[in-house]
């Protein structure tokens, strides 16, 4: 055993034991060989008799040979799963204390397999004025769009509608968002409100339309006036509202931003501030693979951070108040209420989709009295790191003594130069959705000078600096343990209609229970919204996708997974795949590895608007050239299987790329070595812990910094599609 090993015994991760042993149950089989009708990745592949055709393909989803694990032994990596000791890394570790850290998770239930998505997005293309919906990515005509995209019942949509435009339009400052009311959402109406994404955001109801039962209904769209607008959970008056004349507490911490400077903060009832001990759930630190249930089971069971009553229970029952003092920001899984149709904005029975009432699932509470607490209840410790919207430091709440990040929202950082959009957006998705492996933003807090600052559950390490301080890249269990848990956020994410748009090794936080989280959401959006055409300008260079770089503004899911798959290739390496200085450049760069496409390989390839630029012709595709299946010299290895999933990942044509449901089924994770278990997972010295003043030295180029470049004439060179 290592050092100074967390040598706690912890419990085995029931995610992973449950997964594997229903799959071994069930006696599902899998076709190991690729069986996707997609060349995607490649044409020809330059050394190497892998064969094209395996290289592509939708999903090696299929039956599963009912034969267990198999593997030779020896590939067996130490805790992976069903592996027996425990590992060396090549790392130090640390053994760190864990009595200040709250887990913010619970185990879920299982997955209604009805309520996942199969396929993806609409894309509402305004331009066009016309609504695409596709299968696996695929665009259909507007004529056999089933379902209007998610929308808001009526009265929720012109009042949030306003309130959103009205933040578009005008720059807000913090105060003036104190009295935003941004108005609980219901989950989308039977009547042509079918986002199921905010329904299931909400809390799946097992009325709730899912967008393949959507699909199944031939409606024209309901036209959409708005641009775009959030299916926002429920940030409400109080809020973000103070009370007037409570009295204060002054907080004095030797930080700049959050030195209270003497200012009185608005008192907070402590008896419905939740204790540590309430906030403790009991098993930390697992999931299942059904994230989505768990996600819900872990929304109403784990209000912390979110003061609840100190039950802590689904409902606030410690005192009888209205209703209507509360704020619903979640939603329950087990309770619904019907809605009557009144309440809908449509009359319309044809958005139905045949669903007469639409059950909502009764949400949790927040008690709305209790107000927006001040961020000078928190010590401020350290800063963590600044990224383009928010500088994030680590604090410690003074009442419970738990350790939180605090992102600080950077006014005026948008054109606009008032509350960023990107804050709002971020904020309000992350209110709304739920998931062991996204970051739990805990509550919003007031600082002075108009300051806003997301409250959120702490993490010891980004991947991105994690791997640098890393003398040699993780193990593949340990991918494929990081992978999994990547996955199933995603997975998360696109059954809710959320694109995040900025998926990138920093911007994946890990903790030292081995618990991976997705942050930063300031560029995500929900895809079934009505709003103008996509801007190609998101995901930080390095992770974008192909489309994206040649100027699509038709684009999905599929985005993402293409930066899961520059993902997969880092975490193996320890090096970003692609790492272009301009778009150009990018694109050259993975030209140079994939091949270059045609329309073969990518029908509309031709079509795409940056294509007329002249890019190298590259017939090979050479990525099993970085990721061979043996290696002498000690660099990465990758079996067939790792390197089927990373070429499906890395597909030209984003209907052919692999959804994330399909990746989580994939054959790599069951073979050997098997996904270390999350308690098995390494543990790390935390630089968060400690000041970070000297940071990154290389970066990818940030999307706003690009643009804001871009407005200013400074950049030029090398834009592919200008
Ligand atoms: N909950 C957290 N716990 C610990 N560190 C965090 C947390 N959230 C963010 N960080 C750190 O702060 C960094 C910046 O956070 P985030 O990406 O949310 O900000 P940003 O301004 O949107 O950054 P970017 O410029 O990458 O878009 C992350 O890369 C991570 O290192």
């Amino acid at each position: 055993m290592a050092a100074g090993r967390f040598d706690v015994p912890r419990k085995r991760d029931s995610y992973y034991s449950k997964k594997y042993s229903n799959q071994h149950r069930n006696g599902i089989h899998e076709v190991e060989s690729s069986r996707g009708r997609g060349q995607s990745i490649g044409h020809k592949i330059g050394h190497d008799s892998y064969s094209s055709r395996s290289l592509g393909g939708r999903s090696d989803v299929g039956p599963r040979q009912g034969r267990g694990f198999v593997g030779r032994t020896g590939d067996q990596e130490p805790h992976e799963l069903l592996g027996g000791c425990r590992s060396s890394v090549a790392f130090s570790f640390q053994s760190q204390s864990r009595n200040n850290e709250i887990s913010n998770f619970q185990d879920g239930g299982p997955t209604p397999v009805g309520n996942k998505r199969k396929f993806s997005p609409i894309v509402w293309d305004r331009d066009e004025k016309e609504v695409r919906i596709s299968s696996k990515n695929r665009i259909v005509p507007t004529s056999t769009l089933p379902c209007s995209p998610p929308s808001l019942p009526k009265s929720v949509e012109n009042i949030s509608n306003v309130v959103l435009d009205e933040v578009r339009m005008y720059p807000v400052t913090a105060t003036q968002l104190q009295s935003l009311q941004i108005l609980p959402v219901k989950p989308p109406l039977a009547t042509g409100l079918v986002g199921t994404g905010g329904s299931q955001a909400l809390g799946d109801s097992p009325a709730s339309l899912s967008p393949e039962q959507c699909r199944s209904n031939d409606r024209e769209p309901r036209h959409m006036e708005k641009e775009e607008y959030f299916e926002a959970r429920n940030i409400s008056l109080s809020r973000w509202a103070y009370e007037e004349n409570s009295p204060g507490e002054i907080c004095v911490n030797n930080d700049e931003d959050m030195s209270s400077k003497g200012k009185v903060v608005h008192h907070v009832d402590s008896s419905k501030t939740v204790s540590a001990n309430d906030m403790l759930s009991p098993e930390s630190g697992e999931f299942r693979r059904e994230g989505f249930e768990g996600s819900r089971e872990k929304s109403s069971g784990s209000n912390e951070g979110h003061f609840m009553g100190p039950d802590s229970g689904d409902e606030y029952s410690e005192n009888e108040v209205d209703v209507n003092d509360f704020m619903e920001i979640d939603a329950g899984h087990d309770e619904v209420a019907a809605v009557s149709k009144l309440d809908s904005d449509s009359e319309d029975d044809d958005n139905s989709c045949g669903i007469q009432e639409l059950a909502v699932p009764k949400h949790r509470s927040i008690n709305m009295l209790q107000g927006c607490r001040s961020v000078f209840e928190y010590e401020m410790l350290n800063k963590i790191n600044e990224g383009t919207y928010g500088v994030v430091y680590r604090a410690r709440d003074k009442k419970t003594g738990d350790v939180a990040a605090l992102k600080k929202v950077k006014i005026g950082v948008e054109r606009n130069g008032g509350f960023p959009m990107s804050s709002l957006r971020e904020i309000n998705i992350l209110l709304s959705i739920h998931h062991p492996s996204i970051i739990d933003v805990k509550e919003v807090v007031m600082g002075d000078l108009d300051s806003v600052f997301m409250v959120m559950e702490y993490m010891e390490h980004d991947l991105k600096e994690l791997m640098k301080a890393m003398k040699q890249p993780f193990s593949q269990s340990e991918v494929k343990c990081l992978m999994l848990q990547l996955l199933e956020g995603i997975s998360y994410l696109h059954d809710n209609w959320v694109l995040h748009r900025d998926l990138k090794t920093s911007n994946l936080l890990l903790n030292n229970r081995g618990e991976l989280k997705i942050c930063d959401f300031g560029m995500s959006r929900q895809y079934g919204s009505p709003m103008k055409p996509y801007t190609p300008l998101v995901v930080t260079l390095w992770y974008r996708a192909p489309e994206l770089l040649l100027g699509t503004k038709k684009y999905s899911t599929a985005t993402d997974m293409w930066s899961v798959g520059c993902i997969m290739a880092e975490l193996l390496t320890k090096e970003p795949l692609f790492n272009g200085k301009t778009e150009f450049d990018q694109l050259d760069k993975i030209f140079r590895t994939l091949g270059t496409p045609n329309e073969m390989i990518w029908p509309g390839f031709s079509e795409l608007p940056g294509v007329k630029v002249n890019f190298v012709k590259q017939p090979y595709n050479m990525l099993r050239k970085k990721f061979p299946a043996a290696s002498f010299t000690g660099s990465p290895v990758l079996s067939n299987l790792g390197f089927d999933l990373l070429s499906k990942l890395l597909t030209y044509d984003p209907e052919e790329r692999i959804t994330a449901e399909a990746a989580l089924n994939h054959g790599w994770f069951r073979e050997v070595p098997l996904p270390k278990s999350k308690e098995f997972m390494p543990t790390f010295p935390s630089r968060n812990a400690q000041d970070r003043h000297l940071r990154r030295v290389v970066k990818s180029p940030d999307p706003l910094k690009e643009q804001q470049q871009r407005e200013s004439g400074l950049l030029g060179t090398g834009s592919v599609v200008g």
